[in-house]
């Protein structure tokens, strides 16, 4: 049985996961973290991090970006592994991040589903085709209203994913309105649309001389991660200090 912390617990996502853990007789969420304590978990909340005192296997954490530092803090001192989960983590706590891994397991993620983490290695030998081919790089990413960070952290993932595979080539462009001129072979567009309750849309296209390929990758609930989260939970525990991320659990 895997103990887990649901840090996030009263949000959409730690809500889903609330719910996936009850039916799972491989795991149990023994404590919650989140601001406020103002619902029927069946599990205790916490509305401080540091006062937490349940014993666990792992942390799994879909926040606020602004409770990243702390969560870090407390899974280094108590030595539990956390799945990261959050997106919009600053450059600083990036590094933070990595500086942590030295010393407990972290899974960083900005995207749990099967679906997209497949499209990250496809990506990968379509850019080594279309790349040299002078083909053009766009990606376009849509979300509920209730998004705060833009793009989504899965954007830019798809982004650096394909800026690995062609050595850092890419420049990431997020915004045209300031400037007058064309667009140059080298930038890497990347959009953003917030409307109603779109899960979470991404779109990759390759546009070339008469000719546009398009991956795109469509999440019609929040189950997908949910899943995700609770399968790099079990995945996580037991783990030495390291980082790992999706490709690790999904092999
Ligand atoms: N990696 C992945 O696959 C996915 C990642 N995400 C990411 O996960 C994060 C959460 O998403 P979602 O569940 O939709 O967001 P929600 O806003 O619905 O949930 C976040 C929860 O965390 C709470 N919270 C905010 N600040 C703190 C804090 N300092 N300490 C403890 N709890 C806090 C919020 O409280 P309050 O509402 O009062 O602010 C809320 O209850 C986002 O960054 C999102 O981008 C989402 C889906 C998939
Ligand atoms: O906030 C969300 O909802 C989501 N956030 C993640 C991201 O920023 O990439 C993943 C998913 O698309 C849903």
């Amino acid at each position: 049985m895997v103990r887990i912390i649901m840090h996030g617990c009263n949000g959409k996502m730690g809500q889903v996961i609330t719910g996936l853990v009850a039916d799972d007789p491989n795991a149990q969420i023994v404590a919650g973290i989140d601001i406020a304590d103002n619902r029927d978990n069946g599990y205790p909340v916490f509305t401080d991090i540091k006062k937490c005192d349940v014993a666990a296997d792992v942390i799994v954490d879909f926040a606020a970006a602004v409770a990243v530092d702390a969560l870090l803090d407390y899974s280094v001192e108590k030595q539990i592994p956390v799945v990261l989960c959050t997106t919009g983590l600053s450059d600083e706590q990036l590094a933070k991040v990595k500086e942590c891994s030295a010393k407990v397991a972290i899974l960083k993620s900005a995207n749990m589903s099967l679906g997209i983490n497949t499209l990250m290695k496809l990506l990968k030998d379509a850019a080594n085709v279309f790349a040299p081919a002078g083909y053009d790089i766009e990606i376009v990413e849509k979300h509920h209203n209730q998004k705060v960070d833009a793009p989504s952290g899965t954007a830019i993932a798809l982004a650096d994913s394909i800026n690995e595979a062609r050595g850092g080539e890419y420049e990431y462009v997020y915004d045209r309105s300031q400037v007058r001129k064309k667009r140059d072979k080298k930038e890497l567009g990347i959009s953003a649309v917030r409307g109603g309750t779109i899960v979470g849309e991404h779109e990759v296209i390759f546009a070339g001389i008469d000719e546009v390929i398009e991956f795109k990758h469509t999440a019609y609930s929040k189950s997908v991660f949910a899943k995700g989260a609770v399968e790099a939970a079990k995945f996580l525990a037991g783990k030495p200090a390291g980082m790992y991320d999706m490709a690790d659990v999904i092999g």
